[in-house]
């Protein structure tokens, strides 16, 4: 399985926001960092399809220009920054609704079934029945994932999936979507602000800037000091242990 962008250029009106990026995502989870309005969210929306560039996009060969809406969301799952809730469904009816696009509009025993493993993977049982504008902010986040997770997409791309979770399920959600990726042999791509999280979850990070690819790798090659002062403008210390890299940032912003 690789999802491979060619020379992908997007531009909205006249202001270009990617240039000509080449990117090849291979299974595991791929990270991708980078200050903000660098073009994490844009370049996300090209590889599920949902925004179509210059340049091409292909998975396993095939240009997913080709490929009819529903293809496309069947194999890559994106789980846009915003995700806006239903207010009317409720967390199981809005996980369900990952599978219909396999299944027409029949419910099987077998799809009640994996929403009803989700849940339980998820640790949202207790809310199931709950209406999704009774959840916190987090809680829509964990549902809007999970709807995501259960269509078993080959591709999983994720916007920003833990910017509304506290610190534990944080680690929660990357671990599942972890265990998840490896068990399925799924590419995961996750757009992440935080480096030390990229650092711990990822297999590889993609550093954007200025709608470019700037760097590319294993957490340790790409997460430097260097990398950091010039991309964000900040002086940090990196340190690597045991086979993890740790970010402090020092507070200082580096000499311009
Ligand atoms: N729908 C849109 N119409 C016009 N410009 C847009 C639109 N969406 C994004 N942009 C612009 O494109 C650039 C890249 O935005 P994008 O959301 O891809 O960046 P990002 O790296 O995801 O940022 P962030 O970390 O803040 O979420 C920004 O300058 C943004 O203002």
């Amino acid at each position: 399985m690789i999802l491979d962008a060619k020379k992908l250029t997007f531009q909205y009106g006249q202001m270009r926001v990617l240039h000509e990026v080449d990117l090849t995502i291979e299974p595991g989870i791929t990270a991708i960092v980078g200050p903000n309005a660098a073009g994490k969210s844009t370049l996300m929306k090209c590889l599920g399809g949902i925004l179509k560039g210059d340049g091409q996009v292909s998975l396993d060969g095939e240009d997913i220009a080709q490929w009819p809406t529903m293809q496309t969301a069947q194999r890559i799952g994106y789980l846009p920054q915003d995700f806006a809730p239903q207010a009317i469904l409720t967390v199981f009816e809005t996980i369900l609704l990952g599978r219909l696009n396999t299944l027409g509009w029949q419910v099987s025993d077998d799809d009640i079934e994996r929403v009803e493993t989700m849940l339980a993977e998820m640790h949202l049982e207790e809310i199931g029945q709950r209406r999704l504008d009774q959840l916190s902010g987090g809680q829509a986040q964990l549902v809007a994932i999970a709807q995501a997770l259960v269509r078993e997409p080959e591709v999983l791309l994720l916007d920003e999936p833990t910017s509304n979770l506290d610190l534990r399920r944080q680690f929660e959600v990357l671990s599942f979507v972890r265990e998840w990726t490896r068990q399925k042999e799924a590419a995961s791509v996750v757009a992440i602000h935080d480096l030390n999280l990229a650092a711990r979850f990822a297999d590889r990070i993609v550093v954007m800037s200025e709608g470019q690819v700037h760097s590319q790798g294993v957490p340790a090659a790409v997460l430097t000091r260097e990398m950091i002062a010039e991309v964000y403008s900040v002086a940090s210390h990196v340190v690597v242990e045991d086979g993890e890299t740790y970010i402090h940032v020092t507070g200082t912003l580096p000499a311009q």
